[in-house]
C-alpha cells in the first residue's frame, strides 16, 4: 500500500519507498564487504522486521542465512518495560556464528539490549545490530546499532512493518500516524 492511500491518517512523510531502497542498497553493500565468506545468521525480530529482511536479504550478494525470533515485553502493559519474554526462539544454534539481529526500529532501545545480552550468551563469534530507524530522543539505554538506516523524530510512526494495532504494516514508505487515529 502507498503512503497515498492512507494519506490522511498522516501528518508528515518521513520516509519514501525510494529511500528506503537506496538505504537498503548502501547497508548491503557494507555489510557484505564486512562479513564476506562468513555466512552471517541474520535473526529476524517479529513482526516488525518482516520488511527490512526481506528486502536486505534479497539485496545481499554473499551468503546468509535466516532465523527468526518473536519476543514480547510485559508488566504494567507497556511494550518498552524491558522484561523481554520469548514467544518463538531461533531454531539455529549459534555457536561460533556471526549473528546479525535486523530490526525496524530503535525507540526505548530496551527490546535490542536485551536481546543483544541474551545471544551474546549463547556462543556466538559476533553479535552485530541493523536496524532501519531509530528515534535518538527516545533512548532509555544505548544500543550500539553497526548499521543504521536513519535517525527519526521522536514521534509515533507506521509503516514497513512499523504498526499501529496491527495495521499500517504495510506501507511502503514511513510516515508519523495522525493523532485523531489514535485520539
Ligand atoms: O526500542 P523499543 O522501545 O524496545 O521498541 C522497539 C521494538 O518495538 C517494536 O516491536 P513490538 O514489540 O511493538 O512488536 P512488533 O514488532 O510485532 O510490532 C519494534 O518492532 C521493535 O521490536
Ligand atoms: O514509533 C513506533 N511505531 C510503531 N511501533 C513502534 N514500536 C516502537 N516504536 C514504534
Ligand atoms: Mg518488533
Amino acid at each position: 500500500m502507498e503512503l497515498d492511500d492512507v494519506r490522511d491518517d498522516l501528518t508528515d512523510v518521513l520516509i519514501s519507498k525510494e529511500q528506503i531502497a537506496g538505504k537498503i542498497g548502501e547497508l548491503a553493500r557494507r555489510i557484505e564487504r564486512d562479513y564476506d565468506d562468513q555466512r552471517p545468521l541474520l535473526v529476524g525480530v517479529l513482526k516488525g522486521a518482516v520488511m527490512v529482511m526481506a528486502d536486505l536479504a534479497r539485496e545481499l550478494r554473499i551468503h546468509i542465512d535466516m532465523d527468526w525470533m518473536a519476543v514480547s515485553s510485559y508488566g504494567a502493559g507497556t511494550k518498552s518495560s524491558g522484561v523481554v519474554r520469548i514467544l518463538k526462539d531461533l531454531d539455529t544454534d549459534l555457536t561460533g556464528r556471526h549473528v546479525l539481529i535486523v530490526e525496524d526500529i530503535i525507540d526505548s532501545g530496551l527490546t535490542l539490549s536485551w536481546l543483544l545480552q541474551n545471544l551474546e550468551r549463547r556462543g556466538a563469534a559476533s553479535v552485530r545490530i541493523c536496524a532501519l530507524l531509530r528515534k535518538p530522543d527516545a533512548a532509555k539505554v544505548d544500543v550500539h546499532v553497526e548499521y543504521l538506516g536513519f535517525d527519526i523524530p521522536n514521534e509515533f510512526v507506521v509503516g514497513y512493518g512499523l504498526d499501529y494495532a496491527e495495521r499500517y504494516r504495510n506501507l511502503k514508505g514511513v510516515a508519523v500516524l495522525a493523532p485523531h487515529v489514535y485520539e
